[in-house]
């Protein structure tokens, strides 16, 4: 493996920093040292650390996927886009659930902020499909929406596909039905993944790095494998290595 292929598979690996403070957060990031994956910033971190440490992030030099799955009326969504589009961002998402005029109007918060400062870079905006906390047998009786959780994620796939979104979140058991719905360049942000061995905690729908990446993914979101390891750096490297292994393109 050279360091110029294992540099590119890092920056596939999103870790996940759910921490309640930013505190801990700075802890994982200097366990993560010298490794350039990307990082995910959600809602508990979001919400206790705010922007500023969102731009930290991005002054040490990380991708940063700020995963806040805003999911409200277009007009609110729009601006809710704007704003993190500033932030300066590399991913950020929505809820496909909310339809293609509220995806749309994420679009174009997006580009309104990206055509009022020219140093911004385009981040990648995706959509949530269905989470990857949700068996079938709950999407179906429970929130009750009929078919298999795979056709349910294609059409939410095709819907942020049409409505001008660069890619979905999904479980890597789904991206090869939707590099079919939707071409290879449409990107898969993969969480649902587990080390062999490792503890599913609430994921259902799940794969192994090795699995997600020969599969096609081109991220993979892991948290608590991570976050919850004695040595969160060792775990960091080994998942690195197995997509390194495994990795076809
Ligand atoms: O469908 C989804 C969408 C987002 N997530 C997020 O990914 C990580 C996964 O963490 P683990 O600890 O590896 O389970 C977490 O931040 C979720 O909010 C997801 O799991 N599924």
């Amino acid at each position: 493996m050279t360091h110029s292929i294992s540099q590119a598979i890092a920056k596939r690996l999103i870790v996940a920093l759910d921490y309640p403070n930013v505190e801990e957060a700075r802890v994982l990031i200097e366990h993560l040292q010298g490794i350039p994956c990307t990082i995910k910033v959600g809602m508990q971190l979001f919400y206790s650390a705010g922007p500023d440490f969102v731009r930290e992030l991005k002054a040490k030099g990380y991708s940063v996927f700020l995963d806040l799955k805003m999911h409200d009326i277009p007009n609110t969504v729009k601006g809710g886009a704007n704003s993190i589009t500033r932030l300066g961002v590399d991913i950020f998402n929505v809820h496909a659930a909310g339809g293609v005029q509220m995806m749309k109007a994420a679009v174009e918060g997006m580009e309104s902020a990206l055509a009022t400062d020219s140093n911004l870079a385009r981040p990648l905006l995706i959509a949530v499909t269905q989470l990857t906390s949700t068996s079938q047998q709950v999407m179906n009786q429970e929130i009750g929406i009929q078919g298999t959780v795979e056709e349910a994620v294609v059409h939410y796939a095709r819907l942020a596909q049409q409505s001008g979104l660069g890619g979905v979140v999904c479980s890597p058991l789904e991206v090869s039905m939707i590099q079919q719905a939707c071409g290879t360049s449409f990107a898969t942000v993969t969480p649902g993944v587990r080390p062999a061995g490792s503890d599913l905690g609430d994921q259902k729908r799940i794969l192994t790095p090795g699995e997600a990446i020969a599969g096609g993914s081109h991220y993979l979101v892991v948290g608590r494998p991570i976050t919850g390891a004695n040595d969160p750096r060792e775990a960091t490297q080994q998942i690195i290595e197995e997509m390194s292994v495994h990795v076809n393109n």
